[in-house]
């Protein structure tokens, strides 16, 4: 065990320093074309050819090739993910390096104050496993009325009784405690854990709420209000990616073939923009083609899924006008962007509650043995909880009950905090009346897309967010936490001059300390009509025959919840779609109705 306990102490120094002199690229120079003329090579063809190897697009792939008659292409821009990625507690560090695409969003009015330019960091995964792959792993399913509402929209087939296998079909709970059974999935390839050794501060945080009439809830089941430990999507307190889950067990399928770092630029419709017949892609900086003979799937996600279809003429007429792009289809592409909005590091709060000293060698020991610091997300989010509002359906706390972190100091790994705790919490705002979009930044796919959250800018966003924080400071004002002697510390570098509590002193620090979560949707929003939404209710876009879009941005309004599982449940149900589209009909053949 000692080579090992060292090869992980080195591993995470190593790559911990590394990240912090990464510098982030501005474009993507990597898939810059060596030779502009040359024709691009074909490749030959398969049935689907999926493009991005992340989330949704390993879902894809792997049940599609269940089917041994099936072919499907995987051509995904990242790389494959390594022992350092797999370490829950490394994702902060994961941002800046090689596997976050590393865009920024274009300045925003009223939010990332404490940002360059006041542009938000808008990390995306690059890596075989897409965001899964540099995410902080938290299973958090959202409300069921939130999938009722699609429904109510016109998707049918989306309400919360419908999608309900689909959730119970990817993961598998057997190790989670304190769970709704009925409501959860036992057998499926996304093992489900809770962090297993949480701090007693944690736990009185969690017995204080229900002072204010918050229980202990399954959130992931029927009552969303109240709070719970996190649930993971790690096996063995090792981080599990889409890849490693739908994949990598079955790369031995004659019928899948992934490739990493190639890069798609177009889609090939036909010239009515009714057929797609395969991708243009760039590897080793040269163009490819791919044919498929049945359907060009989407998986790029929210940000790049846009740029890809509006690059192959499939998008808003005005944007693709403006860059000389011939217009296939005018459709929202883009437009209608929703994304949830967090303040971490909205308060500190004193604690006279003790934590054992850490050295990355006892992490590492502890880690090795499936538990530990290492197991959990580097924002140690140990507890999630749900509130009400009077004129708001509801937001998110996080309990943060340390501030000991990695950190990487004068070119050493260390792991900061002070003799005592400090407690931290965060508020996230879950259903933004804002709306904001993706566009075009150029013609040339190697350009990054402009991505405009557009933050806050209506009045609710941010109430909803200063009641939030406001709640948080009475929760640790309140007699249970007294015992730790728990004190909230006002914000000291932007806000001093502000009454601690007050609106404009929560507007200050949401203001400056807030960020995104990392979960935006609706960008190719599914629906009825071409002019509000790009993809019908089987996910095929509006118009076309054979070109459908699963990811997140297929997703049409914002859930109660964190992402990665709706969109787990998106694919799960988009491939029985598929499934059924071209399912075997006597002669084996396969039918489109
Ligand atoms: C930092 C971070 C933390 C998060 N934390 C959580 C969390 O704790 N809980 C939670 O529920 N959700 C979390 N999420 C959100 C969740 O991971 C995403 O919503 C989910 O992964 C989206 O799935 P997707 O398939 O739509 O896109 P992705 O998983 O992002 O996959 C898209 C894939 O397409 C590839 N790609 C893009 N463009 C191209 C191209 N042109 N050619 C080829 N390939 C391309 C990308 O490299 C990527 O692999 C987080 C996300 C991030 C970024």
């Amino acid at each position: 065990q000692g080579d090992e306990v060292d090869y992980y102490e080195n591993l995470i120094i190593q790559n911990t320093v590394q990240t912090s002199t990464y510098q982030r690229p501005e474009f993507c120079s990597e898939f810059n074309v060596r030779n502009t003329d040359e024709a691009p090579v074909a490749i030959g063809s398969y049935d689907f050819v999926v493009v991005g190897g992340g989330l949704a697009g390993s879902v894809i792939a792997g049940r599609l090739t269940e089917r041994p008659d099936v072919s499907v292409l995987v051509l995904e821009a990242g790389k494959r993910e390594n022992d350092y990625v797999d370490i829950p507690a490394m994702d902060g560090f994961l941002k800046n390096s090689e596997y976050n695409w590393g865009f920024r969003t274009v300045p925003q009015k009223v939010a990332c104050r404490d940002q360059p330019g006041f542009r938000c960091d808008y990390p995306r995964g690059k890596i075989y496993g897409g965001s899964t792959g540099i995410n902080g792993l938290a299973n958090i399913r959202g409300n069921w009325r939130d999938y009722d509402k699609w429904a109510a929209m016109g998707n049918k087939g989306w309400s919360f009784d419908d999608v309900l296998p689909y959730f119970k079909k990817y993961e598998n709970a057997s190790s989670l405690v304190g769970i709704d059974a009925e409501y959860h999935g036992f057998s499926g390839p996304v093992t489900l854990e809770n962090y297993k050794t949480p701090s007693n501060i944690t736990k009185t945080f969690m017995e204080a709420m229900g002072l204010f009439g918050y229980p202990i809830t399954d959130y992931n089941a029927k009552n969303l209000f109240g709070i719970n430990y996190n649930q993971f999507t790690q096996r063995n307190g090792r981080r599990l990616t889409s890849a490693a889950a739908y994949l990598f067990p079955n790369e031995d399928r004659k019928n899948l073939k992934v490739k990493t770092e190639c890069y798609v630029t177009h889609i090939l419709m036909d010239q009515r923009g009714k057929r797609t017949n395969g991708v243009e892609f760039i590897h080793n900086n040269r163009k490819y083609i791919v044919t498929a003979t049945k359907e060009v799937i989407m998986a790029a996600g929210s940000i790049q899924t846009p740029q890809i279809m509006m690059l192959s003429g499939l998008g808003p007429k005005e944007q693709l006008d403006k860059f000389s792009i011939p217009v296939l289809k005018n459709l929202p592409v883009g437009k209608n962007m929703l994304d949830q909005f967090y303040v971490q590091r909205a308060m500190n709060v004193t604690t006279n509650y003790t934590e054992e000293k850490r050295t990355i060698r006892s992490d590492v020991v502890q880690y090795l043995q499936g538990f530990g610091r290492l197991t959990i997300n580097v924002g140690n989010i140990e507890a999630i909880g749900f509130i009400e509002h009077k004129r708001y359906p509801v937001t998110e706390i996080n309990v943060i009950p340390t501030s000991a972190v990695y950190a990487v100091e004068n070119k050493e790994v260390r792991i900061t905090g002070g003799k005592y705790a400090v407690a931290q919490a965060g508020g996230i705002l879950l259903h933004a009346k804002s709306v904001g979009q993706v566009t075009l930044q150029s013609a040339d796919p190697l350009d990054f897309p402009l991505i405009d959250p557009n933050y806050l800018t209506e009045e609710d966003d941010m109430n909803a967010l200063v009641e939030t924080l406001d709640f948080l400071v009475d929760v640790y004002e309140s007699g249970p936490l007294q015992k730790y002697n728990t004190t909230v510390v006002p914000e000291s570098t932007y806000c001093k001059d502000y009454e601690f509590r007050s609106f404009d002193y929560w507007k200050c620090v949401i203001q400056h300390y807030g960020t995104t979560i990392y979960h935006p949707v609706a960008t190719c929003k599914m629906g009825q009509s071409h002019e509000t939404s790009v993809v019908n209710d089987k996910l095929l876009v509006h118009g076309t025959e054979n070109l459908r879009i699963v990811d997140a941005s297929v997703i049409p309004s914002s859930i109660s919840g964190h992402l990665m599982p709706a969109v787990y449940m998106v694919a799960e149900k988009a491939a029985d779609i598929i499934k059924h589209r071209y399912r075997k009909t006597k002669s084996f053949d396969c039918t489109t109705h």
